[in-house]
């Protein structure tokens, strides 16, 4: 049997790897921001359900892959050495259905990346995943807020940016009192501190947005990118949760652009500012 040796096995995968590479890339420079896909929430949660049903996912499986992409995201767009507070300390809120899931994780990941994430997570999922995703998080020394400040200056003293994982497509306005305090809290202060919103700026209508309600600086659209986003103000879109299976993409006539290389995130243009204050 003719052995190959591991040189020249990658010197023949290399020319097909340059190959596709270029014609990533050349996809990446040619997709037509304009005729992006936005999902409405009945969409959002049937590609949901397909990937659980059809292609046998686990929520664990998406929901590491979803987190990890947000705390690159945050990584991308806020580096660690440029956080001058408290040794890049963030505060990460929490919500009771998978989005808070996505922020436990994002936590862990922050933590691991050299950030000093601390978790609000006050209506805390019984589930077996959630219980083990908050024990990680405690396990690795990611202190847990009892109690949200009464004054949210305090959160833009300790705080160098908040991670808001509340809500994401399954949320029905309006929000339940115990929330809606939390989601005042960030609107007052969104002008200090920097707001990450996991998939959907909490509060927000899935599909109308919410032109009251909380104001991202930074929006990390899970899957493909809700009706919502298109109301996104704030300086930074990306695109995370690289595990949309092209046949998937294709029964729902998803137009999203290409990953770059292996990242888990891609950067979504948002509209020029000035462009749209004019008209
Ligand atoms: N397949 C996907 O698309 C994936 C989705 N993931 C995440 O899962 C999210 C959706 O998760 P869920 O369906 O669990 O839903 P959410 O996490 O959006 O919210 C559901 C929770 O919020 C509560 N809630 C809803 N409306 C409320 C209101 N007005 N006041 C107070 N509480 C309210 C519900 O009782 C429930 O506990 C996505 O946005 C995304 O972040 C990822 O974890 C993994 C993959
Ligand atoms: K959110």
């Amino acid at each position: 049997m003719e052995k190959i040796s591991v040189s020249r096995l990658s010197f023949r995968r290399k020319g097909s790897w340059r190959h596709k590479e270029k014609e990533r890339k050349e996809a990446e420079e040619e997709f037509d921001f304009s005729t992006m896909s936005f999902v409405g929430q009945e969409e959002a949660q049937q590609i949901d359900q397909e990937l659980f049903n059809e292609y046998l996912f686990s929520v664990d499986q998406l929901m590491e892959l979803a987190g990890y992409s947000c705390a690159v995201a945050v990584a991308r767009c806020y580096p660690v050495e440029a956080l001058k507070k408290d040794h890049a300390a963030v505060l990460v809120i929490c919500g009771p259905g998978n989005n808070g899931g996505d922020g436990l994780v994002c936590a862990r990941h922050l933590k691991l990346f050299g950030y000093k994430p601390t978790l609000f997570y006050p209506r805390q999922n019984n589930k077996p995943l959630f219980k083990a995703l908050a024990l990680q998080c405690e396990r690795l020394d990611i202190p847990t807020l009892s109690f949200f400040p009464t004054d949210p200056q305090c959160i833009v003293d300790s705080f160098n940016l908040v991670v808001d994982a509340l809500f994401g497509f399954s949320y029905k306005p309006p929000a339940k009192p115990e929330f809606a305090g939390v989601i005042q809290s960030l609107i007052q202060i969104q002008e200090r501190v920097p707001i990450c919103s996991i998939d959907i700026p909490s509060g927000w209508d899935v599909e109308q947005g919410n032109p009251e309600g909380l104001q991202p600086d930074l929006l990390i659209s899970l899957t493909a990118p809700k009706q919502c986003a298109t109301h996104f103000k704030g300086q930074r879109h990306i695109l995370g949760g690289r595990f949309v299976p092209p046949g998937l993409e294709q029964k729902y006539g998803l137009r999203l652009p290409p990953y770059p290389g292996t990242d888990p995130i891609v950067e979504l243009k948002v509209p020029d500012r000035e462009e749209s204050n004019q008209s």
